[in-house]
């Protein structure tokens, strides 16, 4: 099965086939990942808060965005990978935003990128897709604003989600991630616009989903919003692992034989 293309995700809205995204930011997850066979993996600035410890979006540069890509790129063969545009790397007008989201498909093995916005970012994102880089955008809760937002807050204006939404397909957007959305407002905007629309917090009536790995896998260090479902507990799992293995190097149990030369 060769790798997935945009338009061939953009066509299964229209089979009404869900659509299944999850991140992954290095080789190891991502092989593992891709081998279930999902329609896209994102990799996404969340790595920013789950691999390198800040407390949110803002400081990863678009240096290590790409470092992650190019290990994500590697890996995967099915998938349709999607890389974050970090901020503010497409803030700064639509040349410096071809300039950045060029390195990333030019650098990495990935076929798309990923900006917050919908209305107020229609200009970059029809630059970018003039350019011929595919574009999904995310509207709703937008984790690069926290500071604006005043935190990680469900989104309820339902004329600017819908207006945002709206825009961006206009733009030329291929989809459109919404994030703590409420479901009926994420239906609507479903049923408004012809691309896909990506959810996490935004109820079942989107074409897709998106959650974070580590969420899903249960090893996400602190707090865990209300919308993922872990669906396995790899935290105790490690932790099992890892204190016995302490245990057997202490009592000599391990190595045995067969893990020793002669
Ligand atoms: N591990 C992880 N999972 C994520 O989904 C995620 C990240 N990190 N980091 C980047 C952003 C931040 N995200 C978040 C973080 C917190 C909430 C949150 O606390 N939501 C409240 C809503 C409160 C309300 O307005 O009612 C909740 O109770 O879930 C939501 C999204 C989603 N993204
Ligand atoms: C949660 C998804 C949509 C994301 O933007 C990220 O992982 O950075
Ligand atoms: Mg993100």
């Amino acid at each position: 099965m060769p790798q997935l293309t945009v338009p061939q995700f953009v066509a299964k809205k229209k089979t009404g086939e869900k659509l299944t995204v999850l991140t992954a930011y290095d080789y190891t997850m991502a092989r593992l990942v891709d081998a279930c066979g999902i329609e896209a993996i994102l990799v996404g600035d969340s790595l920013s808060m789950v691999v390198q410890g800040h407390t949110n979006t803002l400081p990863v540069s678009l240096d290590e965005m790409i470092y992650h890509a190019e290990m994500v790129g590697r890996a995967v063969e099915h998938a349709l990978v999607i890389v974050d545009m970090p901020f503010p790397s497409y803030h700064l007008g639509a040349a410096k935003a071809i300039e950045n989201a060029g390195r990333i498909l030019k650098e990495t093995r990935c076929q798309a990128v990923k900006l917050e916005g919908g209305a107020d970012q229609a200009e970059t994102i029809r630059a970018l897709v003039t350019a011929g880089i595919p574009v999904m955008a995310h509207v709703g809760l937008r984790p690069q604003s926290v500071h604006q937002m005043g935190g990680y807050r469900v989104q309820r204006d339902r004329q600017q989600l819908l207006a945002d939404a709206i825009a961006a397909e206009a733009a030329g957007a291929f989809a459109v991630v919404l994030e703590c959305v409420p479901s009926e407002i994420a239906r609507a905007i479903s049923e408004r616009v012809a691309i896909p629309t990506i959810g996490i917090g935004a109820g079942t009536d989107c074409d897709g989903q998106v959650l974070v790995v580590n969420d899903v896998l249960g090893i996400t260090c602190g707090y865990v919003p209300r919308f993922v479902k872990p669906y396995a507990d790899l935290k105790s799992v490690i932790s099992q692992a890892v204190t016995t293995y302490r245990d057997e190097v202490r009592s000599g149990a391990f190595p045995a034989e067969e893990h020793a030369y002669d």
